[in-house]
């Protein structure tokens, strides 16, 4: 079962776009690792994040998750400015997010990592369904049943029951997606979501990206390395290099502008 849509963001239900940051400057000591960034996701599409190492993708990545606060610029969420955005506000925003380190628990199974996602929408809390108290068990089934339907669409559902660290890291890149989802987001942050992965397990990232989106009406930020990827997936791309975006539009504006082309003039494109 996909996740519910009815949080799916529509262009009339958001009154603006899904993210928009604007103006939006990082400085780490000395480097300037965002100047004057506008970035705008629209509602219900995929917008993808390019740039040579060093760019700032994630920097702008890390702006969008509330673990970085801009030195300067705003951040819109349907028109209206998050003051102080903090990862923790996410949930409640209707975003999600996937890091590339997974920030999966190891010390519990597959299964309750996901319920950790879902419990967004619990009345009564991960912890009280965990100690298994009277008037959280018909919620808590409920939650399994979303967590496992979530699993099963990423083809991760037989993991159910193993501890993280015992998976391979395809294994766990799509529990930590499933995670994400289990909180049906309408806005769906993806930091490196394709690195570590082989061809065919891209693909299948790649799909789900757009069924996401086109199918179900959630946004997508997505930061990526794999330019293939970014290109097939992306309805529009936001170009950094050296902290300041130096192009943007869809893959085909993006792909034969001479300033993106000047940017990764040796650079390896994966
Ligand atoms: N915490 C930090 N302290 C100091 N400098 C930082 C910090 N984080 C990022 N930077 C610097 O800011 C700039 C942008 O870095 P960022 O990691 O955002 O780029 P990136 O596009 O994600 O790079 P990569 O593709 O190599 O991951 C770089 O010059 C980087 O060295």
């Amino acid at each position: 079962m996909p996740p519910s849509t009815s949080t799916a963001a529509t262009p009339a239900a958001t009154g603006g776009t899904a993210l928009a940051l604007r103006g939006v400057s990082v400085s780490f000591g000395g480097v300037h690792a965002l100047t004057g960034v506008d970035l705008a996701v629209a509602p219900g599409t995929v917008h993808g994040v390019i740039g040579p190492n060093g760019a700032g993708k994630t920097t702008l990545f890390n702006v969008a998750c509330g673990f970085v606060v801009p030195d300067e610029g705003t951040i819109e969420r349907r028109g209206e400015q998050l003051t102080r955005l903090r990862p923790h506000d996410l949930a409640g925003l209707g975003m999600a997010r996937t890091l590339q380190g997974l920030g999966l628990f190891d010390r519990v199974t597959v299964l309750e990592n996901v319920l950790v996602g879902a419990d967004r929408h619990a009345r009564t809390g991960f912890l009280t369904a965990l100690l298994g108290l009277p008037r959280a068990a018909r919620e808590e089934r409920a939650l399994r049943d979303r967590a496992m339907a979530v699993l099963e669409r990423l083809d991760v559902a037989s993991y159910a029951a193993r501890y993280p660290a015992s998976l391979p890291y395809p294994v766990r890149k799509r529990v930590a997606l499933a995670r994400a989802l289990a909180a049906e987001p309408d806005l769906l942050l993806l930091d490196e979501p394709a690195s570590g992965l082989g061809a065919d397990d891209m693909t299948e990232l790649g799909d789900l990206v757009q069924s996401l989106s086109r199918d179900e009406g959630v946004s997508v930020l997505l930061v990526e390395h794999h330019m293939d990827l970014v290109m097939r997936v992306c309805d529009e791309i936001t170009v950094l290099d050296f902290g300041r975006r130096i192009a943007s539009g869809t893959p085909a504006q993006v792909r034969d502008d001479p300033a993106v082309l000047a940017a990764y003039l040796g650079e390896q494109v994966g």
